[in-house]
């Protein structure tokens, strides 16, 4: 019962968080783009957050530009054909947000980093390995922040402490050397509608190693505390009406010390018995020497999650447990201050704010790591034979 309670009231405050007051002069946000994301990745977060206001929202059109903003008591709105460069071009605004499809992240990212402001982009990066080398050079050029925004790994100024936690007893040595991992993330057919989608149209960076497949490589990279060092194999399903996009992409990637990593991302696993939609799968499986570990959603684990160590029998110096971690103090940790309420996305808007004023967070997602994880993207889609998404073709001034 007790357990129903909370996940309730957990994911409900999530949604809808207490508005605090806000400092003499918070950070000013301005959003790219009328997109979905916004909300839950910004626009809930940021009405807990004392240091920061979501000032400006452009759209191509301005008439959902303006019902956007009214909806989500934004106060300036900019709309049309040039209300993105406008947006950009507001004095106040400080901070923007790119939310755009994957394709047009580079373009706006170096023209937002080009007006002098910070930058909290969407996952993935962009389109090619070299898209984000360039936009990083820029931000660093500028001495700008920007953040490619991997909100699972980023919790306030740690690791959210549910992957931190898994990371912590695999470094540990309790279930001794890992042999091999699975990461998945897969959603049910229904979920994305194929025909008006941005994750499915190949011009605009789709693909389900884009969308989810980003995650997948990232965590992989993130609990190995390395690079793969080849793709062994690929096996994808596209798309058909776009054969360039994969609505199925599962790749088995080598990593130093003979560990190799299974990761699976798709966009539309279809109906089972022909009709019934099938629950998302979100999960990281690590077969290690001395038991293993599972960990079910590791995307969104404010919601609900669950880590489960099972030694094997001979293993004396594990036991078997099921752990949760939704705050740094469920797992012994220091209070940082944090709530069970607060989303990863919450978080993470923590930890750049943090670095917009000057602050130290204790994790980050780097520049050398963002760069890495499309190169890697990009060496898996090498495999399939369905080549990177096209490069931007916009030039930077
Ligand atoms: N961090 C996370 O958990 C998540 C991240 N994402 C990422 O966020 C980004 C946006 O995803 P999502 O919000 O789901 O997508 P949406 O389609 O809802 O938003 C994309 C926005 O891009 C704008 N846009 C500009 N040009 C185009 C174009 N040619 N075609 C389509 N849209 C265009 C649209 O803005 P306008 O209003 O001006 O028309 C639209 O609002 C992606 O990079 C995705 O990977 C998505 C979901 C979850
Ligand atoms: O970033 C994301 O996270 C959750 C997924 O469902 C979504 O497609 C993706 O864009």
């Amino acid at each position: 019962m007790a357990f129903c309670t909370d996940t309730v009231s957990r994911v409900w405050t999530v949604v809808n968080p207490p508005a605090v007051p806000k400092v003499e002069k918070p950070t000013k946000f301005g959003i790219l783009g009328a997109a979905a994301i916004a909300p839950s990745a910004l626009i809930q977060p940021a009405r807990s957050h004392p240091e920061v206001v979501i000032y400006a929202v452009a759209a191509r059109n301005l008439n959902k530009a303006n019902s956007y903003a009214k909806k989500h008591g934004i106060p300036k709105v900019y709309g049309g054909p040039n209300g993105y460069q406008e947006l950009l071009d507001d004095p106040e605004v400080e901070v923007i947000y790119n939310p755009l499809p994957n394709g047009l992240h580079y373009e706006w990212t170096m023209k937002a980093l080009t007006a002098g402001k910070h930058v909290l982009l969407e996952k993935p990066a962009a389109n090619t390995a070299e898209e984000t080398r360039q936009m990083f050079e820029l931000a660093e050029q500028k001495n700008l922040i920007l953040l490619e925004a991997f909100h699972y790994r980023l919790h306030g100024s740690r690791f959210h402490p549910a992957i931190q936690h898994v990371k912590a007893i695999l470094d540990s040595g309790e279930l001794g050397a890992i042999k091999s991992l699975a990461v998945t993330l897969a959603v049910s057919k229904g979920t994305f509608s194929p025909a008006t989608d941005i994750r499915f149209n190949y011009d605009l960076g789709g693909g389900a190693l884009m969308d989810m497949g980003c995650y997948t490589m990232s965590c992989s990279r993130y609990l190995m505390c390395a690079n793969p060092t080849s793709v062994l194999s690929t096996t994808h399903e596209v798309y058909p009406p776009s054969p360039k996009v994969d609505r199925r992409t599962v790749a088995m990637l080598a990593f130093p010390q003979d560990v190799t990593a299974t990761i699976t991302c798709d966009l539309a696993v279809p109906l089972s018995l022909g009709f019934v939609p099938t629950l998302p799968q979100i999960s990281v499986k690590v077969e290690a020497e001395k038991g293993t570990l599972d960990m079910l959603n590791f995307i969104v684990p404010t919601m609900y999650h669950s880590i489960s160590i099972s030694p094997r029998q001979e293993n004396a110096a594990s036991r078997k447990r099921m752990v949760k971690a939704y705050q740094f103090t469920d797992v012994g940790m220091e209070d940082k201050g944090d709530k069970p309420w607060w989303s990863t996305y919450r978080y993470q808007l923590e930890a750049f704010v943090d670095r917009v004023k000057g602050r130290t967070p204790q994790t980050w997602i780097e520049k050398d790591d963002s760069i890495a994880n499309m190169e890697w993207i990009e060496r898996v889609y090498e495999k399939t034979g369905l080549g990177s998404r096209p490069r931007s073709t916009f030039t930077p001034p």
